[in-house]
């Protein structure tokens, strides 16, 4: 039995995590962390599961009363930081899905995961056709070097580009030498308007009400284009990929950043 603790379960994710880990016979949710005091208990949020999973608002006072193997972290760039340190320093393996940490804060976190002999995964995209999104992206920029990517999310979310974007542009920087996109005396009459530059590679964020998480990767060539899409139409998509970490970070020390390294 893994025994698993859930932070921002009020949230879109967190939400989704808390029934994936309620409705898995391998795994005992032994509490969960919200932030303001709206939500006082778990039925509240998931009316069928009929639970007395303690709710805790102190991630502190979590670590103090509680013992736990797998801390699945779903807040926000600066907490979710803050909670996967403070999981590694107690030798609890953290699932993180939260996204807009910085590459030094990911370096910083891997060292104290060795340091405190713990595993623990950063996968800024859970869905598995998200990962081979950028598996693909990253073959073909080997052959296709001028690349934009746009990403695509619903207007509630808090950091852009998006953690799949860095991470699809970290990978394809993995074969495509840097260089500047787009005629070297382009000007911008609308600041912005070309996107963020990661390495000379492009990245452009839309939020649109209605939409969930979606993603393209467009190559160009001369006389020739590659697009590569996926698109998560629901959070459930996002759940098959928690459990392969939570599983993974159980048996395997080491803080891991991306999904791609542990899929077969
Ligand atoms: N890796 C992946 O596959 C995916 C990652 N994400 C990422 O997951 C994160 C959460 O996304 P989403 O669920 O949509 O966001 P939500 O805004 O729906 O949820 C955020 C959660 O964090 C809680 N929270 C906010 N501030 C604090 C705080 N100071 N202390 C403790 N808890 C806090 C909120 O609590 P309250 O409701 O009380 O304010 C809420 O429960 C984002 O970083 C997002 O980018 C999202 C989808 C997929
Ligand atoms: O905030 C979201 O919703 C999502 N965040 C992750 C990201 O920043 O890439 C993963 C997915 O795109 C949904």
């Amino acid at each position: 039995m893994i025994k698993i603790a859930v932070t921002g379960y009020t949230g879109r994710m967190g939400s989704e995590a808390v029934k994936l880990v309620l409705n898995d016979e391998a795994y005992e949710l032994v509490a969960v962390l919200g932030h303001s005091a709206k939500h006082q208990n778990l039925n509240e949020i998931n009316a069928y599961a009929e639970t007395d999973v303690p709710v805790y608002h102190e991630i502190e006072t979590l670590f103090a009363k509680e013992q736990f193997d797998v801390l699945i972290e779903l807040t926000t760039p600066e907490v979710g930081y803050k909670h996967t340190k403070l999981a590694l320093s107690h030798r609890v393996a953290p699932v993180v899905g939260t996204t807009g940490f910085t590459p030094a804060q990911i370096e910083e976190l891997q060292a104290l995961a060795l340091a405190n002999e713990t595993g623990g995964l950063i996968a800024p995209n859970f869905a598995v056709g998200a990962v081979l999104m950028m598996k693909f992206a990253q073959m073909a920029a080997k052959y296709f070097p001028d690349v934009e990517i746009t990403e695509l999310h619903h207007d509630r979310k808090l950091d852009a580009p998006s953690g799949t974007a860095v991470k699809t542009a970290e990978m394809i920087a993995e074969v495509r030498p840097a260089h500047e996109q787009g005629h070297p005396d382009e000007t911008e009459t609308m600041p912005g308007a070309r996107g963020a530059n990661y390495e000379g590679l492009r990245i452009h964020s839309v939020r649109l009400p209605g939409l969930i998480a979606h993603q393209e990767v467009l190559f160009g060539a001369s006389g020739q284009g590659l697009t590569i899409r996926h698109d998560s139409y629901d959070r459930a998509s996002f759940m098959s990929g928690v459990k392969l970490g939570v599983d993974y970070v159980t048996v395997h020390p080491g803080l891991v950043y991306g999904l791609d390294n542990i899929l077969d």
